[in-house]
């Protein structure tokens, strides 16, 4: 058994694969940073709940791009599976089959959503990941990383809008039928959800037309089911896709299956 752990700015995400399929994914907010004890005590139970034994876990792959999390999250580790955990970073980008040019300007988790893309698809890919962050990373079929674009995420886009402003409160991440507000809920679910569905149209657009091709475009991230008309844009929408590119990850540093 593998265990992934995804580090984004919201989540922490375990996932265990059994080597067919993630049979457990556990999610733990990132913030407040917890000490080495209480992750260990929350997959400890995990564990106990899903009938599993930590011992079972043979190899361990780590992203993190919440850098003051680097050190806990493999000295936990370490203290459960006696094996060293791959921590991704520009250490190990030469064994992967993978090349970005800017290594220590791009995050972990971006580098797993193109191994998984370069690994799974192996043509001209764009991956769209809506997490805290809404990400754009353009891959091509060779596994050059060609960049990464980078918006607020849509709970941080209402966030920002809410905590600048006197009147406007936090609303449902829900798209209304009618693009045109009549209260003040649905004029920010307008304003935020159709204007992200409106950008993310127009960039994946301005992104075939710079590459001049057609690019296939997967979709993933905790909020990737809100912006749900642009489903039939995205030829996939893919929930662990950044976890498959951290265990194709694991693969090709220690060649293991
Ligand atoms: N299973 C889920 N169902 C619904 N919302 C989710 C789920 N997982 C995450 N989210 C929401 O999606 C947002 C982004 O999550 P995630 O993609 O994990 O972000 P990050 O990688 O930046 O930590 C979070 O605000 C979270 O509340
Ligand atoms: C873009 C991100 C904030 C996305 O994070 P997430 O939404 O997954 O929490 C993360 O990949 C990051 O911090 N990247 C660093 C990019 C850089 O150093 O240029
Ligand atoms: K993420």
């Amino acid at each position: 058994m593998l265990l992934a752990i995804d580090t984004g700015n919201t989540n922490i995400v375990f996932g265990i694969h059994d080597g067919n399929s993630w049979i457990h994914e556990w999610r733990f907010e990132t913030f407040p940073v917890k000490n080495q004890i209480e992750y260990e005590m929350f997959l400890r139970l995990n564990f106990l709940e899903a009938n599993l034994k930590v011992q079972q876990v043979k190899g361990v792959v780590i992203s993190s791009v919440v850098p003051e999390l680097n050190d806990i999250l493999s000295q936990f580790t370490l203290g459960l599976i006696s094996e060293k955990p791959v921590f991704v970073g520009p250490k190990i980008y030469n064994q992967l089959p993978i090349s970005t040019q800017n290594p220590y300007e791009i995050g972990t988790d971006l580098i797993a959503n193109a191994m998984a893309g370069y690994t799974l698809y192996q043509q001209d890919i764009v991956i769209v990941d809506f997490g805290t962050a809404l990400t754009f990373t353009v891959v091509d079929s060779e596994g050059n990383i060609k960049g990464v674009n980078i918006a607020p995420g849509l709970k941080t886009a209402i966030k920002a809008l809410v905590g600048n402003t006197a009147q406007l409160p936090e609303v449902p991440l829900e798209l209304p039928d009618s693009v045109i507000g009549t209260n003040t809920t649905t004029a920010i679910q307008n304003g935020v959800l159709w204007g992200y569905v409106a950008m993310v149209e127009g960039m994946l657009d301005r992104i075939q037309t710079e590459l001049k091709k057609d690019i296939k475009v997967v979709a993933t991230g905790g909020l990737s089911a809100i912006l749900h008309p642009l489903h039939e844009r995205f030829d996939q929408v893919n929930r662990h896709l950044t976890l498959e590119g951290l265990r194709f990850i694991h693969k090709a540093v220690t060649k293991e299956v």
